[in-house]
């Protein structure tokens, strides 16, 4: 018995409607390099040795799509669920959690858009959540970053240096992720990220240094920056 296995579970929320891509068929089923979004994103976790179980969150309506364009025509190794998101990321991540294995000890939350994730930043994610308990992947900003009102004017600019550019994974301890949510859900609290629910029960979270081309797909020019991805990986 490997006395350092630790049951680990993705969960990938896909359930977006990509209105801010603007095209008809939801941008998850796009194709970047001849294969839809999400096979890239899925096939990088079915890969990983750290990975046992897969949790793909759709919504309702694409459910079905889902099961027999995606599921049915590529061919995944591991366990993979399919189950129904929500109206927000926030809610259909908790409908993943509520659907893990019992024997989950580590969760690792990732966007479906994210499908330029490398082997080494999921690694990197467990080792994380491990010994810290909570960590997230992120990039150092760049650029300079002010803080405006709402009448369009620069109220302040903060330090650059302690800025960082959070992307996913996201990754904890399964306890602390599941009283993260319910306690969320308990007082209607909504965040754009995971690591946001778990800093207000004041858990550490570890910053990881991850890649600069672990983008989200999000608009039109995502998908050109993709391809450009892609090319160079190839
Ligand atoms: N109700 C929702 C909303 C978002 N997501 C997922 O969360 C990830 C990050 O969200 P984002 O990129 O904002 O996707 P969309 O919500 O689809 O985009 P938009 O805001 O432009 O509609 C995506 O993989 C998306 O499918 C989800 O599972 N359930
Ligand atoms: C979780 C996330 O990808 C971290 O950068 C991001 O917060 C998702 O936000 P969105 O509003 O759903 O794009």
């Amino acid at each position: 018995m490997d006395n350092n296995f630790k049951y680990t579970t993705v969960i990938i929320p896909a359930a977006g409607k990509g209105k801010r891509m603007g095209t008809q068929m939801n941008k998850q089923y796009l194709e970047l390099g001849g294969k839809p979004i999400i096979v890239h994103t899925i096939e990088k976790f079915d890969q990983s040795p750290r990975i046992h179980e897969i949790i793909i969150v759709t919504s309702k309506e694409e459910m079905e799509y889902f099961k027999k364009e995606i599921v049915s025509k590529y061919h995944f190794n591991k366990p993979l669920k399919v189950v129904a998101g929500g109206k927000e990321r926030q809610e259909s991540v908790y409908n993943g959690l509520k659907n893990i294995s019992p024997e989950a000890e580590i969760i690792l939350i990732h966007d479906g858009a994210r499908p330029f994730v490398s082997l080494e930043e999921i690694e990197k994610s467990v080792e994380g959540a491990r010994e810290y308990g909570s960590c997230v992947i992120g990039v150092r900003v760049k650029d300079t970053i002010k803080i405006c009102n709402e009448e369009g004017y620069i109220e302040s600019t903060p330090r650059r240096e302690g800025l960082w550019a959070v992307q996913t994974p996201q990754s904890f301890q399964t306890s602390i992720i599941l009283e993260a949510h319910k306690k969320a859900e308990e007082d209607h609290f909504l965040g754009t990220d995971d690591a946001t629910l778990v800093e207000r029960l004041g858990y550490p979270i570890k910053i990881l240094e991850g890649g600069y081309q672990n983008i989200k797909i999000t608009t039109p020019d995502d998908l050109t920056i993709g391809e450009v991805i892609l090319s160079k990986r190839s």
